[in-house]
């Protein structure tokens, strides 16, 4: 397997990689929201199949988010215009960082937003395992939304969380109404994608080993039964899903997730979903990473340069 080396920010603490994260939100923010001449240079980045499929997009009518959440289409050409900052959070320790960094800035166009969820562990939103219940007690529900706005949050259904299978396709049929039609759009294109790594391997909820769920090519989420850690059953959004957005961005800290960043890193061959992320959206993707997570991992670090205000 050939693979290009993702762009890897390093920090000497966890302290400062929250401020970096943030500041890498808002710039896509900013770039997904920029009128589209302002767009150029981030589109000159993206592989020629992406390119296709962003003309695909921008040629036939999609579905605009505020459809999504009335239940069907409109002819309001005016929503189907507005710009919005399409992004996809991961759970775990990622939703501290967001919190950490987002919640003070004075520039982040939370009314603007549309968030979706990576992946979702099947347990009611009052749990703690629950991502989206996390993410709404840690970030949504402390967004100052009378100045910023209230973001459009696609979460999973709660009442399909003991049938996996429906519970995904009932997803997928969300993100299929927030991004295009199946006819009109072959993979939704997320602005952002940011995901944290287990020390297991496993990134959203596609675990090493799990080949079926890897390997899937058509499905845009699949569920996930029999995890080794955390909630058994969950649904995950899928490789292709994930290497077809603008930017991928892995937020990973802390030395007990050494030794599989060195895998990662350094045998792609292994196949570790990340390996094949690094891979498989090559110049799209970064990493915002504490030095204690890079003990002996042979990788060439960047300094991460703040966007001027
Ligand atoms: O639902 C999940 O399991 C998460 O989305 C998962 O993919 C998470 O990002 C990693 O487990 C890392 O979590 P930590 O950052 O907490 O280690």
């Amino acid at each position: 397997m050939t693979t290009t080396v993702p762009k890897i920010f390093a920090f000497h603490e966890f302290s400062g990689v929250a401020e970096a994260v943030a500041d890498h939100v808002v710039h896509a923010q900013n770039s997904a929201l920029a009128p589209k001449s302002e767009r150029k240079h981030s589109v000159t980045n993206l592989s020629v199949n992406a390119l296709d499929m962003t003309r695909e997009v921008s040629c036939k009518s999609t579905a605009s988010a505020s459809e999504v959440k009335n239940g069907g289409s409109s002819s309001n050409s005016k929503a189907k215009k507005e710009k919005r900052f399409k992004i996809a959070l991961s759970g775990g320790s990622l939703i501290q960082v967001l919190h950490e960094g987002l919640l003070k800035r004075e520039d982040v166009l939370w009314g603007k937003w549309d968030i979706y969820f990576a992946d979702e562990r099947l347990v009611p939103f009052s749990s703690n395992e629950s991502n989206y219940g996390c993410a709404k007690r840690k970030i949504l529900d402390q967004i100052d939304t009378a100045k910023y706005g209230t973001p459009k949050v696609y979460h999973i259904d709660e009442s399909l969380i003991d049938d996996p299978q429906e519970c995904a396709d009932n997803y997928e049929k969300v993100l299929i109404r927030g991004f295009a039609g199946r006819d009109s759009v072959k993979l939704p294109m997320f602005d952002l994608f940011l995901l944290g790594c287990a020390p297991d391997g496993h990134i959203a909820s596609l675990f090493p080993n799990f080949q079926d769920s890897l390997r899937e090519k058509l499905a845009w989420v699949v569920p996930v039964k029999n995890a080794p850690s955390g909630p058994s059953t969950r649904i995950s959004l899928t490789i292709p899903v994930i290497c077809h957005s603008h930017r991928v961005t892995f937020v990973v800290e802390g030395a007990t997730k050494a030794p599989v960043i060195k895998t990662i890193m350094e045998r792609p061959e292994k196949g570790l979903p990340s390996s094949i992320v690094n891979e498989g959206a090559a110049g799209r993707v970064s990493w915002f990473v504490d030095d204690d997570a890079l003990t002996d991992v042979l990788v060439t670090k960047k300094k991460y340069k703040f966007h001027p205000a």
